[in-house]
């Protein structure tokens, strides 16, 4: 008897030593001329083990159709002798349900047309590995948009400025950008007339005015109390200063009537626009423009200063 045949006999004739590789997870596929033995743990599918033809690509049938072309090319590389060993992560058809399995394992001997002949390997179902680890991402990202916004004013805050600056400022010194600090004029004074919570529904207005003014790829932060800085991302210099104008305007004609007669908001905003270069980051704009917004409430507030970096 050859090697090869005791191997077999082993594997597929003695029913204890066949149990417990599938106990194990192990799996064997055995391929001859004309069918094929499989121990499997993971494909109890009635359908799938009556195949008895000799198509090493026929199991990808079981293969979900989302993860079947990843999987298609990996074994690709083993049918046609490019590769014995094989790995992935596939979704697969048992019992008539999808279940993430992971599978490793290797060719042992080929047929003398080169096809995979008797391949060993273990798979394993990690369907509750996945669900939890997608339960942990989303938790994740739950977390991280809860650190990163304003839950008051549903906008981005200071940390989303100091954390995703690579999201939102490209410093390869052609794409244009400009960036703008706001600054409510008074509101000191305007929190003693019309109270903290009073000025608190103030900056929800003030921001919902302002947003009649951007558009969806704007980014509008609270930097802190009534600083506010807003990302105008490929924008001219005349976009910016026509968008900051319409700013001033909106906010002009915020209506606190309802809350006390004769008060009005303004807001000053510093301006700064140029071809940020990869030696410049967001806070060499921020600076800039927050310079420019001191100048604004020196020269008078309700006012736009603005600078071109060079
Ligand atoms: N209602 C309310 N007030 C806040 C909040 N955060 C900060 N403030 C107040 O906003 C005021 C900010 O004042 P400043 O910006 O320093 O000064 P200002 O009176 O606006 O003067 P200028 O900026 O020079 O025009 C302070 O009185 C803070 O207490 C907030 O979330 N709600």
């Amino acid at each position: 008897m050859t090697r090869k045949q005791k191997t077999l006999d082993v594997l597929f004739n003695d029913p204890s030593i066949t149990a417990a590789l599938a106990r194990v997870n192990v799996f064997v596929i055995n391929h001859y001329s004309g069918g094929r033995d499989v121990i499997s743990s993971l494909i109890p599918d009635a359908d799938f083990a009556a195949q008895v033809s000799y198509d090493p690509l026929m199991w990808l049938d079981y293969v979900h159709p989302d993860d079947r072309d990843v999987t298609r090319q990996a074994w690709n590389d083993i049918v046609e002798g490019i590769s014995d060993v094989f790995e992935g992560e596939y979704r697969f058809l048992v019992d008539g349900e999808y279940r993430w399995i992971a599978n490793k394992g290797t060719v042992i001997t080929r047929a003398e047309d080169g096809m995979p002949e008797l391949y060993i390997g273990a798979d394993r179902d990690i369907t509750a590995e996945r669900q939890l680890c997608d339960l942990l991402e989303g938790e994740k990202e739950r977390l991280t948009q809860l650190v990163i916004r304003d839950d008051f004013l549903n906008i981005p805050n200071r940390r989303y400025l100091e954390t995703k600056q690579s999201q939102f400022f490209i410093a390869d010194g052609r794409t244009p950008m400009a960036v703008l600090v706001l600054d409510i004029d008074n509101f000191k004074q305007l929190n003693t007339d019309l109270t903290h919570h009073g000025c608190d529904k103030v900056l929800q207005t003030f921001v919902r005015h302002i947003s009649t003014c951007l558009q969806p790829m704007d980014i509008l932060a609270r930097y802190g109390g009534d600083e506010f800085v807003l990302i105008l991302p490929n924008a001219t210099l005349d976009d910016a200063q026509a968008k900051a104008q319409c700013i001033l305007d909106v906010v002009s004609h915020i209506d606190l009537s309802s809350m006390k007669d004769d008060l009005f908001v303004s807001v000053s905003i510093g301006l700064v626009h140029g071809l940020p270069k990869v030696t410049e980051d967001f806070w060499t704009y921020f600076e800039e423009a927050d310079a420019q917004l001191l100048l604004a409430k020196k020269l008078g507030k309700a006012q736009i200063q603005s600078k071109v970096l060079g």
